[in-house]
């Protein structure tokens, strides 16, 4: 499980994060809603420690990252997965050697096993053998995507975060990709963030939603409560993407 306690960030006079605490649940997709600029980018990017924070706590299975020593770090670090925006993939390298790449860097397996691992992903994610060896400016965004999530769990990971998943992507194939992160989360009993303004995506796979407003969570709960909150901004947040999504 991931907690953030009290946690407090600010860029020069820009107080971006006040005093969140949120709770981020194993073998669940957790997903972390709000406004465009109310901090969810910088809430996440703080969870993996991409930022430091002013104060508060980031627990991992109550161990709290800021007071980790070195080692611990690098050991956390191998356990988490990520999928940027934009699947980010390396373009002069095939599918196959993109999904290799982590097991290059980061396990001691013999060559034989890294590829029989990086198969078996990019099997799980739907991949055809016959796209390993195209490169990625020859397969679709969706197969992109795909093929990032893949990469993303080569490693076996505890914790898989996810900014904006389905960036760019049209709504059958945002669905598929959903569909696929939850049913990993759940076989693999990782702790999913995914950093989303895709409001299908709340009701599809929302079972832990985090709200952010103005730098301050102003709710949490499952998808199935969303729509009966009485918080006022939230409700104007979701007709408005609800409006943004029916145009
Ligand atoms: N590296 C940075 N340096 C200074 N300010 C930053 C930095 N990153 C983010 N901010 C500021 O933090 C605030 C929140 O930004 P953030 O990217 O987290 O928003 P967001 O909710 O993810 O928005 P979006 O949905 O548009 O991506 C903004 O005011 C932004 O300008």
């Amino acid at each position: 499980m991931i907690e953030v306690v009290n946690l407090n960030k600010t860029f020069e006079e820009n107080h971006v994060l006040k005093d969140v605490s949120a709770t981020f649940l194993p073998g669940k997709t957790n997903l972390i809603i709000g406004k465009s600029g109310s901090g969810k980018t910088v809430l996440l990017k703080c969870i993996i420690g991409l930022h430091n924070i002013d104060s508060g706590q980031i627990l991992y299975n109550k161990q709290n990252l800021p007071e980790m020593n070195p080692r611990d770090t690098k050991l956390l670090r191998q356990k988490v997965g990520m999928l940027f925006q934009g699947s980010a993939l390396f373009d002069s390298i095939s599918v196959l050697e993109n999904v290799l790449f982590p097991l290059e860097m980061f396990s001691s397996m013999s060559k034989s096993e890294q590829v029989k691992r990086a198969e078996f992903c990019l099997e799980r994610v739907n991949i055809d053998p016959s796209a390993f060896s195209l490169f990625p400016a020859e397969i679709s965004g969706g197969m992109q995507k795909r093929v990032a999530i893949a990469r993303a769990i080569v490693l076996n990971p505890l914790y898989l975060f996810c900014d904006e998943p389905n960036s760019g992507l049209d709504p059958q194939t945002s669905r598929l990709i959903d569909k696929l992160i939850h049913d990993i989360t759940i076989e693999y009993k990782m702790t999913t963030i995914i950093n989303t303004h895709d409001m299908n995506s709340v009701i599809e796979i929302g079972e832990n939603v985090i709200y952010i407003d103005n730098g301050e969570k102003a709710w949490q709960g499952e998808n199935k409560d969303i729509f009966s909150t009485e918080n006022k901004n939230l409700n104007d947040f979701l007709f408005a993407s609800k409006l943004t999504q029916s145009n």
